[in-house]
């Protein structure tokens, strides 16, 4: 079973103020924690951004910049982008403003059990709809759903079988992990 794992770093962070991917904790780059945590999971890891942060990334880094027809589109897009570029069975998302995710619930994550095309995390009332698998069956899906202009990736999980894990059977202290990181710390 391949899996690649898609970190989406293509947002405009506007609440934040500058590129989230390059925001720092420890000294190192969000983006390079998330890297991380998907690397120790996934067989591949692709980072989907936009052009004018291409050039910031290392050269050494597998990138590619949001499919034209679906740039500025949100992170469905970006999902969409890596689908359609590298084959897999399955595909380990993370958005690159949630820092404090490791490989140890990525991994608790992918073994958790269920049949359906999504699994995602919720943690109380939040829904965290980034952090999830979806089944390498769906891109033509996310594409119908693209150029039919419906951009939400929680309205889009609402049309397939999508399973929510509770944060607290992934992690042991969800509170500090899953964390979304909007305006500066
Ligand atoms: N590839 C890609 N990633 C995106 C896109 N929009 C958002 N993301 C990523 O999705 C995650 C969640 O993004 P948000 O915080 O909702 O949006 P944002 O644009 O980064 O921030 P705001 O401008 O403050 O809403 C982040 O990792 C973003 O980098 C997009 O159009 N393409």
């Amino acid at each position: 079973m391949k899996t690649v794992g898609i970190l989406l770093a293509g947002g405009m962070s506007r609440r934040f103020g500058s590129p989230k991917a390059f925001a720092t904790w420890n000294n190192q780059f969000f983006y390079n924690l998330s890297y991380a945590a998907l690397d120790r999971v996934c067989d591949d890891v692709i980072i989907i951004t936009r052009e004018e942060l291409l050039p910031l990334f290392p050269k050494n880094l597998s990138l590619l910049i949001d499919d034209h027809r679906f740039s500025g589109d949100g992170p469905l897009a970006g999902i969409f982008t890596g689908m359609n570029n590298i084959k897999a069975d399955q595909f380990v998302v993370l958005p690159c403003d949630m820092p404090f995710i490791t490989s140890d619930e990525l991994k608790r994550l992918m073994l958790y059990r269920s049949t359906g095309d999504i699994k995602a995390v919720k943690q109380g009332e939040i829904f965290h709809p980034l952090v999830s698998i979806w089944s390498g069956s769906l891109k033509e899906k996310i594409y119908q759903s693209l150029m039919s202009k419906n951009f939400s990736v929680m309205q889009f999980m609402s049309t397939v079988s999508t399973k929510w894990i509770l944060a607290d059977q992934i992690s042991d202290n969800p509170a500090s992990v899953f964390q979304n990181i909007n305006k500066p710390l």
